[in-house]
């Protein structure tokens, strides 16, 4: 059985179909130019619901002291995802700013891109393996990019890892087959526009990977 994580929920519906369709994890977006940013003000009560069902995630791009602190004040998250440039020295001080634990995310198009996981053995809690966005791109995931699962068939890693980019609820099982991903992450393969989950959408997801 592969687990999932839902990204970019902003709405209390979608959010309950992911965990009543079993999501292993239920992602909110913190990135001003995306069009799933929230605020963790808002973040803070939408995804209580969450708390015990599946692991909040918050995800972050290169941000700042700020930011985490609100994060950690208003939604306590499980885990924060690092989705920039961040370095194991900045997510040491993610760990102690929100007291959640890392994903940290590497950017793929060739499998040479994967030789970075080994750097992050002792200082991430899981990897996420995701497709590098293509150039000019506003947004570094959460864009529908994939890349070639083959690269990851046979390969293991020292912690947990997630398969992403540009999954859905058609090619999801398919992905999971090829890469041998235990765990699964999807943002705009189960939206009907920009920034809109889609409910029929995350239920089919998840009973594809069920
Ligand atoms: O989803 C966003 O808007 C986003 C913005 C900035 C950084 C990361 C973002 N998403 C991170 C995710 O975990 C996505 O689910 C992942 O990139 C896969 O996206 P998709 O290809 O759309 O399924």
């Amino acid at each position: 059985m592969t687990r999932a994580k839902i990204c970019g929920l902003t709405t209390a519906e979608t959010i309950d179909v992911a965990l009543d369709h079993g999501a292993a994890f239920v992602g909110a977006v913190f990135f001003a130019r995306s069009p799933r940013n929230i605020s963790p003000e808002d973040a803070g009560p939408l995804f209580e619901r969450a708390r015990g069902r599946a692991g909040i995630v918050a995800v972050t791009v290169d941000a700042d002291d700020d930011l985490l602190g609100r994060i950690g004040a208003y939604l306590k998250p499980d885990f924060v995802q690092l989705h920039g440039h961040e370095t194991v020295e900045r997510a040491a001080q993610v760990r102690r700013l929100t007291g959640a634990g890392i994903i940290k995310v590497l950017s793929v198009s060739a499998v040479e891109d994967l030789e970075a996981a080994a750097g992050w053995e002792d200082h991430a809690d899981h990897l996420m393996f995701d497709a590098k966005p293509p150039k000019g791109s506003a947004l570094p995931g959460g864009v529908g990019a994939s890349f070639d699962w083959s690269m990851l068939t046979g390969r293991s890693f020292a912690q947990p890892w997630f398969l992403a980019g540009g999954l859905n609820p058609k090619n999801a099982a398919q992905a999971a087959r090829i890469s041998g991903a235990p765990l699964l992450d999807v943002s705009s393969g189960v939206e009907s526009a920009p920034g809109v989950k889609d409910p029929a959408l995350i239920a089919a997801f998840l009973k594809a990977v069920a």
